[in-house]
């Protein structure tokens, strides 16, 4: 039974490739990316502003993402990684497809709408959430963001899935932001429960280019308070999609 009342719902999809996972902790994973169109959030440094264009891609149903997702198979395959754009803004056609193609599968997410993620919950493997920091622009008030954001992290340990958040840092960010927000996860979630942190500094990496002493000080900091993994995009330094 399709969650929508059996209508085949459609979603607009960017691009559907296959790569190696680049970030976080399922890097190096073989993975088939399905990208979705549109993004409810605007951070300024993000480097996938083309599929935020709510026109852009094509309208596809399940069944014929199946047929690309199955076209694209090879033998090291580990997992399907819905991201965008912001998946969650596709949360039912996402359902529907998971429903009836129960893949291993991984969220690409925001974090920013937990009530869709929560239709999800059940059926995805993995979960990357990205917190974003007021210096990122992602919108006028986050505060309301961080908070759907905690939300987010808590329903993830609640149902104990595999997941982690990830934060953008730039030479110019300040150390105590990302202290201040990591503390406020570890106050916000289970005393027993672990939700690790990783660390993803901004590209292009030039930027950083005699400023790498800012990772090990942001580490540091935000090290006292979560479990803490510094890790750049590697698909960009092997020149992957
Ligand atoms: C393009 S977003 C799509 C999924 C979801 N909207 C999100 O923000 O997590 C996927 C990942 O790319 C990261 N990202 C985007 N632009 C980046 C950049 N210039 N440097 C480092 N990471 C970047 C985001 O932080 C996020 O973790
Ligand atoms: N190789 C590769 N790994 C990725 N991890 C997260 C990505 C994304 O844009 O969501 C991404 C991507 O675009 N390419
Ligand atoms: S939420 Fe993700 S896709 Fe949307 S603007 Fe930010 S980094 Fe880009
Ligand atoms: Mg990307």
């Amino acid at each position: 039974m399709q969650s929508n009342g059996g209508l085949k719902i459609k979603s607009r999809i960017s691009e559907v490739f296959s790569s190696i996972q680049g970030e976080g902790k399922l890097i190096g994973r073989r993975q088939v990316f399905v990208r979705f169109t549109g993004c409810n959030l605007n951070c300024n440094y993000c480097d996938t502003s083309l599929s935020r264009d709510p026109g852009y891609g094509e309208e596809i149903g399940i069944d014929s993402l199946y047929q690309k997702i199955s076209e694209l198979k090879t033998p090291d395959l580990h997992s399907i990684s819905f991201t965008g754009g912001e998946p969650l803004l596709h949360a039912d056609f996402i359902k529907d497809f998971l429903e009836k193609y129960p893949l291993t599968s991984m969220l690409e997410t925001n974090g920013s709408l937990p009530g869709e993620m929560a239709k999800l919950i059940e059926l995805v493997d993995y979960v990357s959430m990205d917190v974003k920091l007021p210096e990122h622009e992602a919108v006028s008030n986050w505060d309301d963001l961080l908070d759907q954001e905690i939300k987010s992290i808590k329903l993830l340990i609640e149902e104990g899935i595999n997941s982690y958040c990830k934060v953008v840092v730039q030479p110019s960010t300040t150390t105590e932001t990302v202290a201040s927000i990591a503390a406020r996860i570890r106050e916000e979630i289970p005393e027993t429960s672990q939700m690790p942190l990783i660390v993803q500094p901004a590209s292009p990496l030039e930027l950083w280019k005699g400023r790498t002493h800012k990772l090990l000080e942001i580490s540091e900091k935000a090290g006292e308070h979560l479990d803490v993994l510094t890790i750049p995009q590697v698909h960009k330094l092997l020149n992957l999609r």
